[in-house]
């Protein structure tokens, strides 16, 4: 593979719960184009709030497969029109939003490569992604991450495997109800006459690769890791884990890839409507989580901090222990090496409904609360729980004061801060329980959306104690799949992806603890575990 030119372009992708964004780098790793299309405002026509649909059960989350097809042209057309050249794009991949499925209708394939041939695409020019695909799904709402009702599913798969820790040890996670065999499951069981229709099931990160290549992309290994379907030592799909959430289901999957592979060229379908070269290679894509890695060039002992629509702790994993908490992934950048996860449900959409009902509406009246209250907020801690949690299982609003009492209301600035301090100090206490211990020059690097919050990263520092740094871009799966493109490249011939990525710009110092937080925090740390237990048995949702 030639060295990289210096005219080449390097794209990231990303396939989030709210948005689809792109990321373009130079072949200097620096930032030349940044873009999005927002779901619910951009796309109204999908009538989706926060990106999804949730069902009337309260546990069936889905968003419409075509929303995300559109979008893609949508986000195109309007990176196009901004003068960007397509045609120095030497590479791209992707990432999406972890777990969810998308079931592809039998036939799909055909009229996936029908976007290679120019001979097709003459025949109607006018003709979109999603016109041309819009029948390609034999089901038409993608279960996703935020869904919670396969847990009978759950619960079969956790016996056949021989317990929770039985699974874990074979998929780097036990079952859980968003993981995407228990949502293949749940659709066979449910929607069978649908299941019976599909040739395909892809996860959103290699269904969007799918329509780059004009054929049906394989699953990567890191992304694969978030399906209770991937045997992580055998880097394949357990036979077991199969047969218990769907017979005959390997051949739906395909085998799944290294997450460095290139897949091939982009399609015709790009290179004539957005002027792509041909020579354009689409590398395999993967969850937006891994990605995030791979974006903040992340360092064993360094901890991630993800704010976006979930809040996510990931660290670099050199000897997994997979356990009843959290998920191990395969790591996407370095094959042979781990990543592990923590994911909270209620992140950004709870931020924003304080924000709206305790903070005036905005983000800076959301900060001020911040500024103008005590480190520590007087020994009020609060939990947040709009819709049921993944760590701990709870459910809820549940507030207490400085003497453990359990109260219903806090001042408008006081909830504000129990609300961050809680959820911080939950993240530090479930990667605690993880095995993470903060040492002296430990880094917290900070992304997604919230990340732009001075003051809600002034209240991470001091909860870890640690400085918090950031990247350039909040961005960062994009970044991350942007870097990724450019490695893929050249990962073939034994370049590491920190060697090609050694250009990048290094995070930057944002906030730094407290003198007083160490003292604060680790006592508060206490007594939210002992909360948290309490909160837990209350509102344990009823098995
Ligand atoms: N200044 C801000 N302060 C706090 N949160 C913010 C701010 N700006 C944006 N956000 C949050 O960022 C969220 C989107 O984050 P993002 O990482 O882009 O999400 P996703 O990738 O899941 O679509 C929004 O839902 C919003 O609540
Ligand atoms: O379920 C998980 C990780 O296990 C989520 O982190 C999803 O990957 C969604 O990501 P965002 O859209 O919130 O970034």
């Amino acid at each position: 593979m030639a060295a990289v030119q210096e005219r080449d372009v390097f794209l990231g992708f990303d396939f989030s719960t709210q948005q689809l964004k792109v990321v373009a780098v130079d072949s200097e790793l620096k930032v030349v184009l940044e873009d999005h299309v927002h779901f619910d405002s951009d796309l109204p026509e999908f009538r989706t709030q926060g990106g999804v649909h949730i069902h009337a059960d309260r546990l069936t989350v889905t968003s419409p497969t075509l929303m995300w097809v559109k979008a893609l042209d949508r986000l195109l057309d309007k990176v196009k029109a901004s003068g960007f050249d397509f045609s120095r794009v030497r590479a791209l991949s992707g990432s999406g939003q972890q777990h969810g499925s998308v079931f592809w209708r039998t036939g799909a394939s055909r009229t996936l490569r029908t976007l290679h041939s120019d001979q097709d695409l003459d025949r109607d020019l006018d003709r979109d992604l999603q016109q041309i695909l819009q029948d390609c799904f034999s089901v038409s709402d993608s279960p996703v991450w935020m869904d919670s009702s396969s847990t009978a599913q759950c619960q079969a798969l956790e016996r056949a495997a021989g317990g929770a820790l039985s699974l874990a040890r074979i998929t780097g996670s036990k079952a859980y109800e968003r993981f995407t065999g228990n949502q293949i499951a749940k659709m066979l069981q449910t929607r069978p006459e649908e299941f019976r229709q599909t040739e395909r099931v892809s996860l959103v990160s290699s269904f969007a690769a799918s329509l780059f290549l004009g054929d049906y992309a394989p699953i990567d290994f890191s992304d694969g890791s978030g399906m209770n379907l991937l045997d992580l030592s055998l880097r394949d799909w357990s036979d077991l884990c199969l047969n218990a959430c769907a017979p005959g289901l390997r051949p739906l999957l395909a085998a799944p890839v290294p997450s460095s592979t290139v897949l091939g060229p982009v399609c015709s379908y790009f290179v004539r409507r957005f002027g792509f070269s041909r020579d354009c290679s689409v590398v395999a894509f993967t969850g937006d989580n891994p990605a995030s890695l791979a974006g903040m060039r992340l360092q064993p002992g360094d901890i991630a901090v993800s704010l976006g629509t979930s809040d996510t702790v990931f660290l670099w994993l050199q000897f997994p222990r997979p356990a009843l908490e959290g998920h191990v992934f395969i790591n996407p950048v370095e094959p042979q090496q781990h990543m592990a996860l923590l994911c909270f449900k209620n992140g950004s959409l709870v931020r924003e409904r304080l924000r709206d009902e305790a903070a005036g509406g905005s983000w800076a009246g959301f900060s001020s609360a911040l500024t103008q209250t005590p480190l520590g907020n007087d020994g009020n801690i609060g939990f947040y729980f709009d819709v049921v949690e993944i760590l701990p299982a709870a459910v809820g609003v549940h507030r207490f004061d400085a003497l453990d009492n359990k109260v219903s209301s806090f001042p408008a600035h006081t909830e504000v801060r129990a609300l961050v301090e809680g959820q911080f100090l939950s993240k530090r206490l479930h990667a605690e329980r993880l095995g993470y211990a903060i040492m002296p020059g430990t880094r917290v690097l900070a992304t997604g959306g919230a990340s732009s919050n001075a003051q809600i990263l002034q209240v991470l520092s001091d909860v870890f104690n640690a400085p918090v740094y950031t990247i350039d871009s909040s961005n960062s799966a994009c970044l991350g799949s942007a870097y990724r493109a450019l490695h893929g490249l050249v990962a073939d011939s034994g370049v590491s992806f920190s060697d090609s990525v050694k250009k990048a710009a290094e995070p930057k110092l944002v906030a730094t603890p407290d003198a007083r937080a160490k003292q604060i925090y680790d006592e508060m740390l206490k007594r939210f575990g002992q909360l948290e237990e309490r909160v837990l048995q209350e509102s344990r949702p009823q098995d």
